[in-house]
Parts: C-alpha cells; structure tokens; sequence
C-alpha cells in the first residue's frame, strides 16, 4: 500500500528579514505548487531481511539514493548511511533526504520501540513550478511533473522554498506510513505540531543554520501569520547517533520537555486570506540573488543602528498588520490594497537604503510600478521574502484578462530590457500539508 503526503511551497508576501526576530510576525502565503512524497513497501523474499530505504526523484537525472539504517546504542536514534552503489558521477548526496529520513525513522523507533522498521521505497514528486523549464524538457504521461532531464544540481530553482516543502512532505509520509493514526494523524492539531516540530528541527539541520523557519511553517500550515521560535530550542537537539539523541527528538517533536524547551512558534491562521476575485501570483525574474549575504548584512545594520532600525521595523510592522487586514476584511477594495502595498513597498525601499542592501532593486521597482500602473487588473506587488533580483509577487484580480495583459506586458518588457520575466502558474493558496490519495501516484515513473 501507498502513503503519500503533499506540502505547499511558500512566498513570504511581508515581513523578511523581520520575521527572524520573535518580536516580529511574518505574513506567509502557502502555494498551490506543492512537492509529493510517496512511500511504499518493499517486499522481500521469506526469509530475507533487507534494511534499505530507496530514494528516488525521477524528474531528475542520477537522482536516486538509497539508504542503510540501523538503531544505534544508548538511544542514539536511527543511523542512516548512504550505499555505495551507483558509479560515483551519480552518487551525488541529498542533505535534506538524508536529514529528514534520520529524523523520521529515529522518531518512530522512539515511539514503537520494539518494532522492526520494513524497508521503503520513497518516491519524491514536484509540481513543475518549483523550477525554471528547460526549452529541452520531455513530455512524460503527467504534466504535472515534468522530466526535467537534468541533474537536481542543474536544476534553476525558481524560490518557492523546494526544500522546506520536501522536507515537510516526506517526514510527513513517513510518520503517517509507519505510525498508527492514534500517534500520527495530519488531520489532528496535533499531528499537525508533531510534524511541524520535526520537519523544523531536520531541516534546519541539513541546512546547517537556522532560519525562521517561516517556510517550513508554511509547507504544514499552509497560509498564516508566522511568529518564529526562539533559536536556542534546536540547538540542545545534538547530532544523530550521540547518546540520548531520539529522548530529545521525542521531547522535542511531542512538546513534552522541559518548560524551556517548549515550542514557542505561533502560527495564527484566523482571518488571513486572498479576497474572493482576487489571486496571488508570482513572476520569476530568472536572475538570483545571495540571500545568505543579504541578511548578513541587515542584521549587521540593524546591530549598528539598533534604534533607527527598531523604529523602521516597527513602522514596516505596522504596515505589514495593515495589509493583512485589508486582505482579509472581506469586501474587494482595489484601491485600499494598492496603498497598503505602496506604503510596505516604501519602507523596505529604506531599509535597502540604509543597510546598502538591495532589497527592492531599482530594476524590481521599475517592474512593479509599471505592472501596477498599466495592468488595470494590478492590485499591487512587493518583492518577497529576502527580496533582491529573484521574484516578485502581485496580487490581482483572478481572471483571464487579467493574467492575459500581464503576460503581454511581461513579453514587452523583457523585449525592451533585455530581461527574463516569466509568470509562474503558481498561487496562493490557504492550505497547507495533506494526505493524498497513494493510488493516484501509481504509473507514475515507474
Ligand atoms: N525534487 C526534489 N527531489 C529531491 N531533492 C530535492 C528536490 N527539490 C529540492 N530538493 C532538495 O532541496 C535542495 C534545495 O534546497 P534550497 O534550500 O537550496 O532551495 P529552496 O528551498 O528551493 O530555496 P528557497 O528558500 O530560495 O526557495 C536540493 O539541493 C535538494 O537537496
Ligand atoms: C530574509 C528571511 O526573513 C526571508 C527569506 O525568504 P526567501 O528565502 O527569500 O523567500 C530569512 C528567514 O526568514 O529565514
């Protein structure tokens, strides 16, 4: 039988850079791209014990791995080690693959103890949204998840957070595979903490530093207001295979600690939405941006000119709830949700300015006031998340006019600037992991 589970990718409309700090709220939007995680049996012979986790991502070339697992002494957790079986041109290693599934398996082992973990067959899925096409991409029998026909380090991802999303799908699917639904069920606040508390704390870990983790809190929650947790909660978790390390993981995915080592993330869903009539889309400016040197040095100016900042972060605040509001205040106001843009738009500019960072580029301002002034349909837009060169978000009115004229706008202008602008099929959208039915996968790149 087939368990799979989907997670939403995400666009962090308002609240970058601030959302690192608890004191600050992020407003994130889940999007209809998601990324599917499949898992199934691997029979085996009478007799035959087999401890093998296979991996696979067939949109991808030489993107297969699998995986040996055993328990490991004085609660140590789940050992997880790759297999040298491929050539190594094609023995690439996937951090976030590797992570989650020593999480995973470590916290189930510290829930059923005494049970054997059978072998799987994992199989990753993602909408095709998550990366740029290739004009040399085959079709395949879905176009849901195109063949890419690269390697997933050639890939040109195009930001919405693949990782978080993967990360968040397939711990997902393993717990809802090996546990029974009294310990882990996705439809239950509970199971919905369970797998948000673990895919924070493997996910920052593959990743080697920790973010807000606002996108994580998307791939679970879907759209919502973020508060982060306090950072020193992940760092008492420790290395896999060190003594006592699935205890922690235990404590820490059941919230069941010490009081210091309590989930302090609060994710407020209550009342933010997309206005009926109205979508959030995304257009990829195909260019990049470091985000890592970016918040580098934001945080470095916010350190040097702690009261200057502080003023600017709460007035950006300020905006950022002014927005939420709007959206969510149940009449259509065009013109009010231009403004409450305008004014974000206007103190992110500042914040460029005074950290050096270039946040809402001069070349991003250009895009985003000449959509908002030509395209009637054009509520507003702002840079996402870290900002830079990589995205811009828009919100606009949901119909095909709306998104024809934008498309035709887009063909002028990178005609005229010699640019690369491409609106991405993916919206905002409210939900934010789910079970899917396992049966629907089957067929698919086998
Ligand atoms: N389809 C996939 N199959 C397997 N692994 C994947 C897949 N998509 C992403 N990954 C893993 O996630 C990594 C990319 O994560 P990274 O944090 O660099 O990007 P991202 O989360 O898309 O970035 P951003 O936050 O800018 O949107 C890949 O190197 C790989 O380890
Ligand atoms: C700058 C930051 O606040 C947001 C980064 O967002 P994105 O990866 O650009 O979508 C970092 C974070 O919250 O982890």
């Amino acid at each position: 039988m087939a368990t799979a589970v989907s997670a939403p990718g995400k666009v962090l409309l308002a609240g970058g850079y601030l959302v690192l700090d608890r004191a600050h709220t992020g407003l994130v939007f889940g999007l209809s791209a998601r990324i599917h995680v499949v898992v199934r049996d691997i029979d085996t012979s009478a007799g035959v014990e087999l401890s093998e986790m296979v991996v696979q991502s067939p949109q991808f070339r030489h993107a297969s791995w699998i995986y040996g697992y055993r328990l490991t002494e004085e609660l140590g957790g789940v050992h997880v080690t790759q297999l040298q079986r491929a050539p190594p041109a094609e023995h690439s290693r996937n951090p976030f693959v590797e992570t989650a599934l020593a999480y995973a398996l470590t916290y189930i082992s510290s829930v059923l103890p005494s049970t054997t973990i059978k072998p799987a067959s994992i199989t990753i899925l993602a909408d095709n949204d998550y990366y740029s096409q290739p004009a040399s991409t085959t079709t395949t029998t879905s176009s849901q998840f195109t063949d890419f026909g690269v390697r997933l380090q050639d890939a040109h991802k195009t930001g919405l957070g693949s990782s978080a999303a993967l990360v968040t799908a397939f711990t997902g699917a393993i717990l809802s595979h090996y546990l029974p639904a009294s310990h882990f069920s996705l439809a239950s606040a509970q199971g919905r903490a369970r797998l948000h508390n673990l895919a924070q704390a493997a996910h920052c870990a593959a990743q080697g530093k920790v973010g807000s983790g606002f996108d994580v809190a998307a791939a679970v929650y879907g759209t919502c207001v973020y508060r982060r947790f306090s950072p020193s909660l992940l760092s008492q978790v420790g290395e896999p295979g060190t003594p006592g390390f699935a205890t922690r993981v235990h404590a820490l995915v059941d919230d069941d600690g010490d009081a210091a080592q309590r989930w302090d993330a609060e994710v407020s869903k209550g009342g933010v939405t997309i206005p009926a009539g109205m979508a959030l889309v995304m257009c990829d400016v195909d260019c990049g941006s470091q985000t890592v040197g970016m918040v580098k040095d934001v945080l470095a100016w916010r350190k040097q000119d702690a009261a200057g900042s502080k003023a600017l972060w709460d007035e950006l605040q300020a905006c950022n709830d002014a927005l939420a509001a709007t959206l969510s205040a149940g009449t259509v106001d065009l013109e009010r949700l231009g403004a409450a843009f305008e004014a974000i738009r206007a103190r992110i500019r500042e914040m460029g300015k005074r950290s050096g960072v270039p946040i809402e580029p001069l070349e991003q301002t250009e895009l985003l006031d000449a959509l908002t002034q030509g395209v009637k349909g054009v509520a507003g837009g702002v840079v996402p998340g870290a900002g830079g060169y990589d995205a811009i978000v828009l919100l606009i009115k949901d119909d095909e006019e709306t998104l024809a004229e934008i498309e035709t706008f887009l063909i002028k202008w990178c005609a005229e600037k010699k640019s690369n602008v491409k609106l991405l099929g993916a919206k905002g959208e409210l939900e934010g992991a789910r079970e899917e039915d396992g049966a629907r996968y089957s067929g698919l790149f086998e």
